[in-house]
């Protein structure tokens, strides 16, 4: 991999409340993301994983409290962040996958030769050396998340914020996706913030789980430090102790979360 290395920023997290209308989604966030670090965020679906992190991008205004990336607070669109999606609906349909790859670079004012290099460095690096000619209507689902990811890389983010990018993906794609993103993200020294469902996939790839309780005024429940050899195998007696620890801890969340919505356990 030739890809060029970016020093990842530290995410502070300050008394944070974000709130739509009347509704409080979240209060009370703090959170130290160091630089370099990958944070996974689990919790009970709508209890504003996603909303936490498109703060963290500046796509959403704090109603309490600050966000600051790297000592600087976010006000308005994040200039160290880069955001991957679930849906891969965001590539540029009419572009080949190497135009949508160097597109921000491009956007930057580099050349075509620039462009050219900087599409075929990316797109080896997500494991597609062959597919810049094509267009992302002939990929797969896998293969158009791999060019989003190389899209969202070429513009050597210090933060990447992915939101379940692999969500919509069968098991076997997402395992060996998650297995380049570990290899990716060794290399490159970004700081990721990851929002997941999946335990599996959080215990593979994260320094640190950041569970969250169940909405509204959703906050930071527990936060787990996974200590396990990268890469992670998931048969290593601290993984398999994690994971029950956090599927008990979720469970509670979720259990909470349905009460909220007026269902109780014994109809579940
Ligand atoms: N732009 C918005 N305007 C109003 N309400 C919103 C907006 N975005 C999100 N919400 C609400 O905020 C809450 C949290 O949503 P969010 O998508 O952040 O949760 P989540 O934990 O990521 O959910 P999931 O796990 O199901 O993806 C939900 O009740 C949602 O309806």
């Amino acid at each position: 991999m030739s890809v060029a290395t970016i020093k990842g920023v530290p995410v502070e997290i300050r008394d944070l409340g974000i709130s739509f209308g009347a509704a409080e989604i979240v209060s009370g966030i703090e959170l130290d993301v160091q630089p370099g670090e990958f944070v996974c965020l689990l919790g009970p679906s709508g209890c504003g994983k996603s909303t936490l992190l498109s703060s963290m991008a500046g796509f959403v205004d704090p109603s309490a409290g600050e966000i600051f990336c790297d000592g600087e607070e976010v006000r308005g669109s994040n200039a160290h962040a880069g955001m991957v999606f679930q849906s891969s609906e965001a590539l540029f349909e009419w572009m080949t996958v190497s135009q949508n790859v160097a597109y921000g670079p491009r956007m930057h004012g580099a050349g075509k030769a620039e462009q050219a290099r900087i599409a075929a460095e990316y797109l080896a690096m997500v494991g597609l050396p062959h597919a810049g000619g094509k267009f992302p209507s002939q990929l797969s689902g896998g293969m158009r998340q791999r060019v989003q990811i190389a899209r969202v890389l070429a513009n050597q983010p210090s933060l990447v914020l992915m939101d379940e990018p692999f969500g919509a993906l069968d098991a076997q794609t997402r395992q060996v996706l998650q297995i380049e993103l570990d290899k990716i993200w060794r290399h490159t020294g970004c700081t990721v913030v990851f929002v997941t469902h999946d335990i599996d996939e959080a215990l593979t790839l994260a320094d640190r789980v950041v569970v969250m309780s169940a909405g509204p005024r959703a906050r930071i429940k527990s936060i787990y430090e996974v200590n396990a050899p990268r890469p992670r195998d998931r048969a290593h007696p601290d993984v398999i102790d994690l994971y029950e620890q956090l599927r008990d801890d979720i469970r509670a969340e979720v259990v909470a979360s349905l009460r909220n919505q007026g269902i109780e356990e014994d109809q579940l």
